[in-house]
Formats: structure tokens, C-alpha cells, sequence
């Protein structure tokens, strides 16, 4: 192990045991107290990254999951005579059961993404708050609880408080830090970008976003039970007022809400500001300069002081100790067979969006190692077979088959899962991603299960083979157009697919681009991918494709070879016009 894995590890274990021992040293309660709130406000604002800064959905509602959980515990300790302790992991599992709840509702409706979330969550939250206030679990008059015995886990009350919450904050921060290592932090960072694109790069997305959803409310909860025993008397206005979302939200943004770290260091800052002011008599300023210095972040450092400085730090390092693509030299087209088995196969391939009939039984097999054009007049429904064979939308009607499995029906990262990856007509790439992370992202997802080394390898092997080679720390607006489509092509081969769809990839491309991307569709061909490629450009077409299919109103209305195809004056009256047939 290098001494710069070490030492920050070594730091982080004393840290963790100067602070767990910090309550025996006999300092005033007034310690306890303050070191305590910062724990809360690390530990809540650091859950609501989980899902809100990881993933993207914006959650206005973690009061209600912090509710949930201190009244979880005011309940079970004052009503059932449950111990304190006990009562801590089920004001967690109450809050995630909550959290779960909402999501396997919400989650699956699309329309319900941005501020629609957040504002749904903040209805829960005075929903909750309305139930609470109006049955016997709090019924108004607020929960006492004084008579609730403490541990004795430190020679003080505030001592064992201010235990439970250092405990909650390090198990919060491992949680966090597990996550944003992880193939689950990854999958959430790509539904934060693009769910849509995530999905279809294999990222289970709706199971990704409830344990997310189930962490960030669980935390939560238990925070919130733990803090029930800190305020001592519970009312519902104290508990579900808008100071907690708000607080959170903020306290994350200034850190840093992509980052598992960066919540904690805006939660400190923020507490210790705040608490200074209270301490001096001066809260009104203490508010004002905290607003004030969120301000100035959100201007100067939108995405928080933490990604500021670790942006700054990778900068700063030396050339050689970043990642550097191989140099693949592309491969000239070498004559290839066609196998006899169909990868793909549409029978009856139906897509209706309303009244509209964009696919109205297709009919298609290609073969394995095949290049398959596919061509058509605007609105004929190439884009729509592409969607439908990606899993991007549901068949209406019919089959499609890959590789023998019907895949009609299933969801797109289980079909991202069976071999297919494909490119977007614009391209969509994880805009908060560099280009390694880009091709790492869908190496991991889409192929088979790799070390995180051979993931690295792999990507760097596409970028080099799409000519990339140099820009692997670039983020995608970095790119120009013709390097973003061929970022989507490096991303599609990372997961290397069995079928290969391409979606207009030459669009917008000069002639010599034009002439890379042929040279590169060949090369990817090469190596055994079959591909079935969405193209206007008639001499790529005629260059690049075994066979080209053509659709028209949702048919398909010819297949065969390329030349013989073009030629047919009923494909060139629909699709080229009569100045092509003359
Ligand atoms: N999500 C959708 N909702 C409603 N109609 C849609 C949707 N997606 C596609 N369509 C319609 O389905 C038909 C086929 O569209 P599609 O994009 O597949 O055509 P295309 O052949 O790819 O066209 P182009 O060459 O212009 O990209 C069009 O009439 C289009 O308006």
C-alpha cells in the first residue's frame, strides 16, 4: 500500500478516536452540545445527498423523514416503555419504509422528475406533519420527553449525546463514502446526468434510486430519533419546519452535493458559523453571513468547495500520473463472414404513440457480424425501431428477439444487459463525467463483471481505438461534435456489445470526419460486433452496409443489397426524390 492511500486512512483513525474520547476529557456540556449539532447537520445533510446531490432528485421533504424518525422513537420510549437505544434502528427502518414507499410510486413515472419531486416532497412532509399533529401521536400538545432514561454510555447525559450522534455521523459518512465508491454510486452519479441514457447503459435505475431513497430517509430517521432525545420535548411545528430541507439543501450545496464529503464540510462550516453568531447574541447577522457566503459559492463555485478543490488538485498533477489511452491504430476493414445465426430478429414489430402508428409490423432479421443500413424518409420510423429494439420505449406489438432472447418487453438495462448498446442521434453523454469516466461507466454496466483495473483498461482501449487518446480527463463540453459522437461510439464498445445500433452517428460531420467514421464503423465491425445503422448519407450507406433496409410509414419496404436497393426506382420515389433516379 503506497504512502498516499495510507496516510489519509491513518488521519481519518485518529480523527474518528480524538473525537470519540473527546467527551472523557471533561470539557463544559456547552462542547458536548455544539460538537453534537455538527454531527446532526453532517449526518442529515450528507443523507440527503445520497439521493438528492448523487442522483439529481431534488427532495424538499427530509423533514418529514427526520419526523418520522423522532417521533418513531418519542413514541416507542414514552407510549410503549420501549429502552431509547432500541428504538433508534426502527425510527431508521420507519423512515426508510417511508422513503421506499414514495419512491415505488413515484419513481416510476417520468413526468415526476425535477421540481415536481421536490415539490412532492414537501407535500409529504405537511402531510405527515398534519396526520401526526392530529392523532393521539402527538394530538397538539407536543411530546415531554424528560422521564425517557439515558444510557449511560459517557459520564454525562450530554457526553452519551453527543456519543450517539459522532457514531451516527462516521456510520453516515462510511455509508457515504461506500456509495460513492461503488457501482451503486456510479449508476446514481449517470441517473443524475441522464437517467434515460443510464438506464440504457444498463443501470437498474429504479432499484438504484429506492436504496438510495431507502439510505437517504433511513439516515434520516435515525438522526431524527437520536435528536428526540436531544431537544427532549417534541412538537410538530419544531420538527417539520422548513429550517431542516432548507438547512440541508444548503449546507450541501456549499460543500459540494456530488461529493460524499463535500455535505459534511459545508454542514461544519455552516453549524460553526451559526453557532458562533448564537453564541455572541448576534443570530440575525449569524443568518446573514451564512446566506451571504452561500451566495458567493453558488456564483463563484457552483458545484461546491469540495469539487473546486479536488478540480484544482487534479489540474495540478503531473502529466504522466493521469490516465493516458492506449494509441490504438484503427483497423483496416479485413474481410469478414457473416455468420448464418440472427443476432436480431423483429416479427410483427409494432409502436403506436396514441393515434400514431410509428412502427406497424416490421419484419427483420440480421445476421451475426452483419452491417445492416438502415434507411427511410423522415418519420418513417427508424429512430422508433431503434427505440423499441433498445428497450427506450415498450413494443406496442409483435416480437424482437437478440441472440435468441425475447427482449420486446423487458426493461432497457436488462436488454443492455443481453449485448445491445446504441448512440444517440445528438449525442448524450454524463455531462458531470470526464470522457474516462464516460467509457468506464459503461464498461462497467454493460459487460461482464470486471475488476475495476481491467474496467479502466478497457476504457482506455476505446478511447484510444475512437481516436480520443489525450482527452480522457476532458469533460464532454470539452468536445467538439465530431469527438462527442465519437465519445458515444467509445461508450457503446466499452460494453461490448453483440448488437451494435447507431443512430445517425455521421450527422453533422465534414467530409473527412465522415471518412473517420466509416474507417471506424469498419474497424468496430471488424472485431465482431454486429451493427445496424440509421444513416442519411447515401455513400455512407452504399460503403458501410451488407444489406440496407428501408423503411416507409412504419414498414419495412425494401431489403437486399445496397446498390440494387438504391437503384429500385419505388425506394428512390419514396426516399431520394426524382432527381436522384435521374
Ligand atoms: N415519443 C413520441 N411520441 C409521439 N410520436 C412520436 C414519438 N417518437 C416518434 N414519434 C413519431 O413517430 C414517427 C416516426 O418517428 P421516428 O423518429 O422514428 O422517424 P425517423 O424515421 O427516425 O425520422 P428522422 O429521419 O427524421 O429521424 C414520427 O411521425 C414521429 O413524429
Amino acid at each position: 500500500m503506497t504512502v498516499g492511500r495510507t496516510l489519509p486512512k491513518a488521519a481519518a483513525a485518529l480523527g474518528i478516536l480524538a473525537f470519540a474520547i473527546l467527551p472523557t476529557a471533561g470539557l463544559p456540556a456547552f462542547y458536548d452540545s455544539f460538537f453534537y449539532l455538527v454531527f446532526f447537520w453532517v449526518s442529515l445533510s450528507t443523507s440527503w445527498a445520497l439521493l438528492s446531490g448523487f442522483a439529481g432528485y431534488f427532495s424538499l421533504g427530509h423533514a418529514a423523514f427526520f419526523g418520522v424518525g423522532m417521533y418513531t422513537t418519542a413514541t416507542l420510549t414514552t407510549k410503549a416503555g420501549v429502552p431509547f437505544l432500541a428504538t433508534v434502528p426502527v425510527a431508521a427502518a420507519m423512515a426508510a419504509l417511508l422513503g421506499v414507499g414514495i419512491g415505488a410510486v413515484v419513481f416510476r413515472m417520468k413526468r415526476l422528475r425535477g421540481e415536481l419531486f421536490a415539490l412532492l416532497t414537501l407535500a409529504v412532509t405537511f402531510v405527515i406533519a398534519t396526520i401526526i399533529l392530529n392523532t393521539p401521536i402527538d394530538g397538539g400538545a407536543g411530546v415531554f420527553m424528560s422521564a425517557v432514561p439515558v444510557p449511560n454510555l459517557m459520564p454525562t447525559q450530554t457526553g452519551t449525546i453527543y456519543m450517539l450522534g459522532f457514531a451516527m455521523c462516521v456510520l453516515t459518512l462510511g455509508i457515504a463514502w461506500w456509495v460513492a465508491h461503488s457501482r451503486l454510486g456510479l449508476g446514481l452519479f449517470a441517473i443524475h446526468d441522464d437517467e434515460d441514457v443510464a438506464e440504457a447503459k444498463g443501470v437498474p435505475t429504479f432499484r438504484y434510486k429506492l436504496i438510495a431513497f431507502a439510505l437517504s430517509a433511513g439516515i434520516a430517521g435515525a438522526v431524527g430519533g437520536i435528536h428526540a432525545m436531544y431537544v427532549g420535548f417534541l412538537t410538530v411545528a419544531g420538527t417539520f419546519e422548513l429550517t431542516v430541507p432548507l438547512y440541508v439543501v444548503l449546507m450541501s450545496v456549499l460543500g459540494g452535493a456530488r461529493s460524499w464529503f463535500g455535505p459534511a464540510i459545508g454542514a461544519t462550516v455552516i453549524t460553526a458559523l451559526l453557532y458562533a453568531f448564537i453564541s455572541g447574541g448576534e443570530a440575525m447577522v449569524g443568518r446573514a453571513v451564512v446566506g451571504l457566503i452561500l451566495v458567493l459559492a453558488i456564483l463563484w463555485l457552483p458545484d461546491g468547495v469540495v469539487p473546486a478543490i479536488q478540480a484544482w488538485l487534479k489540474r495540478r498533477r503531473p502529466v504522466e500520473e493521469r490516465a493516458q489511452a492506449a494509441v490504438v491504430p484503427v483497423v483496416p476493414a479485413t474481410p469478414h463472414r457473416i455468420g448464418t445465426r440472427n443476432i436480431l430478429e423483429a416479427k410483427g414489430a409494432a409502436k403506436r404513440f396514441g393515434g400514431l402508428q410509428a412502427l406497424a409490423g416490421v419484419d427483420l432479421d440480421v445476421r451475426e457480424g452483419e452491417i445492416l443500413g438502415l434507411v427511410g424518409p423522415n418519420g418513417s420510423g427508424k429512430t422508433t425501431l431503434i427505440n423499441v429494439i433498445s428497450g427506450f420505449y415498450p413494443l406496442s406489438g409483435g416480437t424482437i428477439t437478440v441472440d435468441g432472447v425475447e427482449i420486446g418487453h423487458l426493461p432497457a438495462h436488462e436488454i443492455a444487459r443481453r449485448g445491445v448498446a446504441r448512440t444517440y442521434q445528438i449525442p448524450r453523454p454524463f455531462v458531470n463525467m470526464t470522457v474516462l469516466d464516460n467509457v468506464s461507466m459503461a464498461a462497467t454496466f454493460g459487460g461482464s463483471t470486471r475488476t475495476t483495473a481491467e474496467i479502466r483498461d478497457e476504457a482506455l482501449h476505446w478511447i484510444g481505438f475512437t481516436g480520443l487518446g489525450g482527452k480522457e480527463e476532458a469533460l464532454p463540453s470539452e468536445l467538439n461534435l465530431h469527438e462527442r459522437k465519437f465519445l458515444e461510439l467509445a461508450r457503446a464498445l466499452a460494453a461490448k456489445p453483440k448488437l451494435l445500433l447507431l443512430d445517425e452517428v455521421l450527422s453533422g460531420l465534414n467530409p473527412t470526419e465522415v471518412d473517420n467514421a466509416i474507417r471506424l464503423v469498419r474497424a468496430i465491425r471488424a472485431q465482431g460486433a454486429t451493427i445496424v445503422f440509421v444513416e442519411h448519407l447515401m455513400r455512407a450507406v452504399v460503403e458501410l452496409s451488407d444489406r440496407v433496409a428501408v423503411l416507409n410509414e412504419g414498414k419495412l419496404f425494401a431489403l437486399g443489397e445496397p446498390r440494387e436497393v438504391m437503384r429500385d426506382p419505388r425506394v428512390v420515389s419514396i426516399y431520394l426524390g426524382k432527381a436522384y433516379a435521374a
